[in-house]
């Protein structure tokens, strides 16, 4: 298999400081890799550097001729403005925009397309809602729905399971794997380690810098996690972007 992915000695981060830094590796077309790491060890910020919405501080992000809109990237619920005026139809079809544009119509085709993901997720009948009525469950498939009409080779989850119900959280699985299935590359940043352990072939821990990068049994030891623990602890917030560290180490 051929990488979709590849990051060459990445550094992301926030106003010059790094938040993950001289990250190398691949990710192969058809993966579907679990980007695993305490609070704080940058897994929505590499998230964000892989969808175009921060660029890296230093290194490249070699997407194999992706376009940043050829992603689909579902963003932590936490990041969506629920205050926003839109309904669940119009928010969910804005995944088709890379087919309509900004300003095209949504045809009867689009309407269709659009209630056809509504339905996949369970969500037919809030078409009309405004997206801030929805509890996060909801809110969830309705971003599982507009990943689903974006029709990417690449996706991108953060947290697609925070905090929702077991019902939900096998649903949107089970679309997680339709898409891998079908030979999409899925990335999904996420903490349940069973989850991972269970549905994820490939892992990558990652603390600020990765910490392992493989199959799942291999990355997730304990001596690893603590060694992540470790890092995230230890890591300087307020430091500068850097040359070649020596704790970093290639996938
Ligand atoms: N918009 C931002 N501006 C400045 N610093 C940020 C921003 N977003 C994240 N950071 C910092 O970057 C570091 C990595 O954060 P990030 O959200 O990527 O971690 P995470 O692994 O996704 O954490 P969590 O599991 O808590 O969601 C943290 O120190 C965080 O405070």
């Amino acid at each position: 298999m051929a990488a979709l992915v590849t990051f060459r000695d990445v550094t992301l981060g926030y106003d010059r400081h790094p938040a993950v830094h001289h990250l190398n590796g691949a990710v192969e077309a058809g993966a579907l890799l679990a980007v695993i790491g305490p609070n704080g060890a940058g897994k929505s910020t590499l998230l964000r550097g892989i969808a175009g919405v921060l660029k890296p501080l230093s290194g490249v992000i070699d997407l194999d001729g992706l376009e940043h809109r050829d992603i689909a990237y579902l963003p932590q619920s936490a990041d969506i403005d629920r205050t926003f005026p839109i309904s669940v139809f119009d928010f969910v079809g804005t995944g088709l925009w890379r087919s309509t544009g900004f300003f095209g119509g949504i045809g009867k085709a689009a309407r269709g397309k659009i209630l056809a993901a509504l339905a996949a997720v369970g969500l037919n009948g809030f078409e009309n809602r405004p997206i801030g009525t929805l509890s996060g469950g909801q809110t969830q498939r309705m971003l599982f729905a507009r990943v689903l009409l974006q029709d990417a080779r690449l996706i991108v989850l953060d947290e697609p399971f925070n905090a929702i119900d077991a019902k939900t959280t096998a649903d949107l699985l089970a679309l997680v794997k339709r898409w891998n299935g079908e030979g999409r590359t899925v990335l999904a940043a996420l903490h349940d380690l069973d989850m991972v352990r269970n549905n994820f072939p490939e892992t990558l821990l990652l603390a600020r810098g990765p910490v392992e990068w493989g199959p799942t049994a291999q990355t997730l030891t304990a001596d690893n996690l603590t060694v992540a623990m470790r890092m995230c602890e230890a890591f300087d917030d307020s430091a500068a972007a850097c040359a070649a560290d020596p704790r970093s180490r290639a996938a």
